[in-house]
Formats: C-alpha cells, structure tokens, sequence
C-alpha cells in the first residue's frame, strides 16, 4: 500500500488539511474559514483557540475522507503556518493568555520607530535580514509580556511558552511534550541569527525577551515528535514557514529560482543558494529552508494586502459578492480610467516599509464605477509584485525566466494575464496550487525518508497554463508610473 502524507496549512483567513500521495497528487482536502479581529484600527487577532481546533477538525474531515480511510497510509504530517503570528501560552495548561497578534496587526508601530535607531537596524538587518517593523514578532511578543498581568514575572519563572502558530500547533499535537519551530519560522521573529542558525541575546536583550520562552530550532525536515490525536501515534517530520513551504512546493531549489503566492498577503521568494545575500533596496534575507543541518537562504519581498484587497470589497464595501466575481468585472472594462486603489489598509510593506500609510482610491471620475474600482484592486496586486521583482532587479539579482505563482488568487486568469504584463514575464500556475499543503507535504516526506532528495520531488512540478507578456512597453511603463503616484500620495510623510 503506498504511502500518504497529511499536511496543515494554517493560512491567515483559512485553516487547510489536505493529503496528497508521494507523487504530489491531492488526495483529499478540508478547509475552514478563520474568523478575524479586529478590536482597534491597525489591530488584527484570531483566537488561538479556534486556530486550533480547525486544524483539528479539518485533520479529521480529512483524514475521514473515502480515498484516505483513515490514518493506516499515513506515514508523517507536515506543518505550514501563517508567519510571524504571536502566540504566548502557559506551559502547564496550553492554555493562551491573550489573543493571538497576527502578522498583519500594527499596535506596535510606535514602539518599532523608537528602537529604530541607526545602530540598531544595523544589528538587527546583520543578524536577522529584517528590517525593525510591526510585521515581525518580538514587538508582538513583548508587548503581550507587558499587556498581560504578571506575564514577565511568570516568564522569568519558566511557566510560559511563546512560539508562532507552528510551535502552537505542534504543542497542541504533542500534547505538551515538544516545543520547537523550524528555521524559517525562526528566522521570522527578529531574534534568531540566520548565519549562526541560533536565538540572539543581543537581540533578546534589545526586545526585551526572556530566553526562557523560546522554542528549539529545528531543521524544516526531521523529528518534530508524534501525534496520538488521530487513534495511532504519527510522525511530525515536516515544519515551514507557509511562504518556505510554497517555495519547496513549487520546487524553487535552485539560485536564481522564484514564487510569488497570492493568498491574503502575496509573498515573492528567490531562493539565493547557500549564502545569504543582503538586499540594498528595502527586501529580506531569510532562510527558504534548512535541510539535514544545511541553510539556503532566500530574498523576500512582503506584501501586507493582495487576496485582503478583494475580501475588503466583498465584506468591507459589498461591492462583490464572491472573490471570483472581480475576473468578470475586470474584463468588462478596457481600463480602470485612471483609478487607482493603493491597499495601504495595515500600511505598506517592501519596499517601502511604511507601517503607518493608509489605503486610498485615487484618480476617481464621474465616470468611475464598480468594475473600474475592483479591476483597480486587482491591478494593485500585480504593481505591487512589480515593485519587488523591479527590487531584486536593483538588488542584481538577473531577470526571473519565469515566475511560478500560487495561492487561492491565481485561479483568476486575467489577473494572471495582467500580472505576466506589469512585469514583462511569463507566469507560470502549477497543476497543484495549494503549493504551500504540497511543499508541508514534502518536507514530511523528506523527514520521514520518502524520498531520496530535492531531485525527485522537483521531478513531480507539473505546469498547469502558462501566461506570456502581451502588453506593448509604453502601456505598460505608464501604468506603473501612475501607480507610483497613486503610492506617494498614501504614505506616511505625505503632504
Ligand atoms: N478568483 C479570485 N479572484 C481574486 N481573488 C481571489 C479569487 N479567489 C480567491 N481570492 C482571494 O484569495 C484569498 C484566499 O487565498 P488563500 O491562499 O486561501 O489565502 P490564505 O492562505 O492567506 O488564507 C482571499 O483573500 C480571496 O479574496
Ligand atoms: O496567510 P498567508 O498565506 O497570506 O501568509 C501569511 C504570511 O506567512 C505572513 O508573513
């Protein structure tokens, strides 16, 4: 009987389970919509609680499903998870002391500009290839310390964990016995050296973080403990960072390679190879992934608002119903008319790294109508993602032959077609687009020694349709330069 392999995807807006074979193929999938808050403006939590036990019951929809049959194939499970996600939580019970403070969420804007000394970016973009921002976690972290009563003197006292949601999970499916995360999600908390591959104390000292809260760092695939959750002990051998995992999902294992995912934010990875490579224009050094103890690094460029933007229209504003209703719409109109929406709403990330921008609709006319504002939405994807690739151009990275993309957005062909134009290269979606499930897969597959490496897993990638730029320079350049605009009227210096 072959062998199947159980992954968690745990998304911002979603929670997944899905099971594929060893080929890659999906089995079987089951998904549950998280429930957002947001109890102040700029401010994004989930109930780690909920978080949980959809991961949960999608594991067991899942796993229920007539071509799984339970867990008798299932050789290993692997963990993908939204990063830099804050979770602190009592070590004796599981239990959260506060709300989850999500990745998105900007509370700690203020207290990042006042640690955001010359010195100090210096320090934290040499160790960590990070810039000092809300985004990442040990603002989150030590805010929760201060925010929850008694919580640092409890810290000091060893009766607390903190993790991302990954370490949570994995809590929760070892039932208290592990806490660990993985180097990727590691590499995303503004504490962890990515050279020396260790917690910081410089870093710790200046985020006020105690030691005592950390996790073990582990490779993204190896031992990770067992569940006994699902009626037989499992292996965990598979962990990453939800963009890392698309990125082994996608098979990028090569200098040069590149991803961009379009789920809630969008999230474009090259892999650099086996040394990190530090960016002069304002992207991230971060880990694609730790194999068998050895590092390869990785250029990222973050967006804060891309499948957000159409949720915003569809619950925010109703001018949609579905998500898929924007395809239709943006096809209606040859143009947006000099419309230009600029999804600032939990300020910008790369490059320009402005947590306190707001969102705004610009160029509006008499003549602006739905469909020019949802197709204005939809383009603000792709100039965003244009602002990166032009990014790693600067940066000296060589042109990408092509971009492979995933994610619940790229089912919209026209934004695909508008994408491979804005930046005059081929996009290419995979057969399988849930390729953060897929690369969770693998490396569980890879921990478990299903395979014998990256070669054979990279043999599976299958090109499902392929866009080719057919847009003329001049349309195109002037497009972009509109779009600059738009963005330098949404900052925070702006006058
Ligand atoms: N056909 C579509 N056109 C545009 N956006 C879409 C479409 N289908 C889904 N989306 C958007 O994609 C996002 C869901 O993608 P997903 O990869 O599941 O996100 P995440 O992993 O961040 O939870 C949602 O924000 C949704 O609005
Ligand atoms: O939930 P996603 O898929 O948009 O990913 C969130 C990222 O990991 C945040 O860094």
């Amino acid at each position: 009987m072959s062998s199947l392999l159980l992954a968690i995807d745990q998304g911002t807006t979603s929670t997944r389970a899905m099971v594929f074979d060893t080929a890659g193929r999906a089995v079987a999938r089951a998904q549950l919509e998280l429930p957002q808050f947001f109890p102040r403006p700029g401010w994004v939590e989930h109930d780690p609680n909920i978080v949980w036990q959809h991961a949960l019951q999608t594991c067991r929809a899942a796993l229920a499903a007539p071509e799984v049959g339970g867990t008798a194939r299932i050789a290993a499970i692997g963990v993908a998870n939204q990063r830099e996600t804050t979770v602190l939580w009592e070590r004796k019970s599981g239990a959260p002391l506060a709300p989850a403070i999500v990745w998105q969420d900007r509370r700690t804007a203020e207290r990042c500009a006042a640690l955001a000394t010359p010195a100090n970016a210096a320090l934290v973009a040499g160790r960590t290839g990070l810039v000092i921002d809300p985004y990442f976690s040990a603002t989150k972290l030590s805010w929760l310390l201060d925010a929850v009563p008694g919580a640092r003197e409890r810290a000091r006292r060893g009766e607390l964990a903190f993790g991302t949601i990954d370490s949570f999970l994995l809590w929760r499916l070892t039932e208290g016995r592990v806490h660990a995360t993985d180097a990727s999600n590691a590499a995303r908390t503004l504490l962890f050296d990515i050279h020396r591959q260790a917690w910081d104390d410089e870093l710790l000292a200046l985020f006020d973080i105690p030691a005592s809260l950390l996790p073990e760092v582990r490779d993204n695939a190896g031992d990770f403990g067992v569940t006994t959750l699902f009626g037989r002990a499992i292996p965990i051998t598979g962990m990453a960072g939800d963009q890392q995992a698309a990125t082994v999902g996608q098979a990028c294992f090569s200098p040069g390679d590149v991803k961009s995912t379009y789920g809630t934010g969008c999230f474009v990875v090259q892999h650099t190879g086996e040394t990190p490579v530090a960016s002069n224009n304002r992207l991230l050094t971060t880990v694609c992934y730790r194999l068998a103890g050895r590092t390869s690094y990785a250029i990222e460029g973050s967006i804060f608002v891309a499948g957000a933007a159409v949720q915003w229209l569809r619950d925010a504003v109703g001018l949609i119903h579905h998500a898929g209703d924007t395809e239709a719409l943006a096809r209606e109109v040859p143009d947006t008319g000099g419309v230009y929406l600029v999804p600032a709403f939990t300020g910008l990330g790369a490059p320009y790294w402005d947590p306190l921008a707001r969102g705004a609709i610009l160029g509006l006319t008499r003549d602006s109508g739905i469909r020019e504002i949802v197709r204005a939405a939809l383009e603000s994807v792709c100039y965003q993602t244009r602002d990166l690739v032009d990014a790693m151009r600067a940066d000296g990275a060589p042109p990408p032959a092509a971009l492979r993309v995933d994610g619940g957005m790229v089912g919209n062909d026209w934004l695909m077609q508008f994408l491979a134009d804005m930046l005059a290269v081929r996009v290419e979606r995979p057969a399988v687009t849930e390729t953060t499930a897929l690369g969770a897969a693998y490396l569980a597959g890879l921990g478990a020694g299903l395979y014998a490496g990256l070669d054979e897993i990279a043999a599976n990638w299958r090109l499902q349709k392929a866009f080719s730029p057919q847009m003329d320079e001049e349309r195109r350049e002037a497009l972009y330069l509109g779009w600059h605009n738009a963005v330098r009227r949404t900052l925070s210096g702006a006058t």
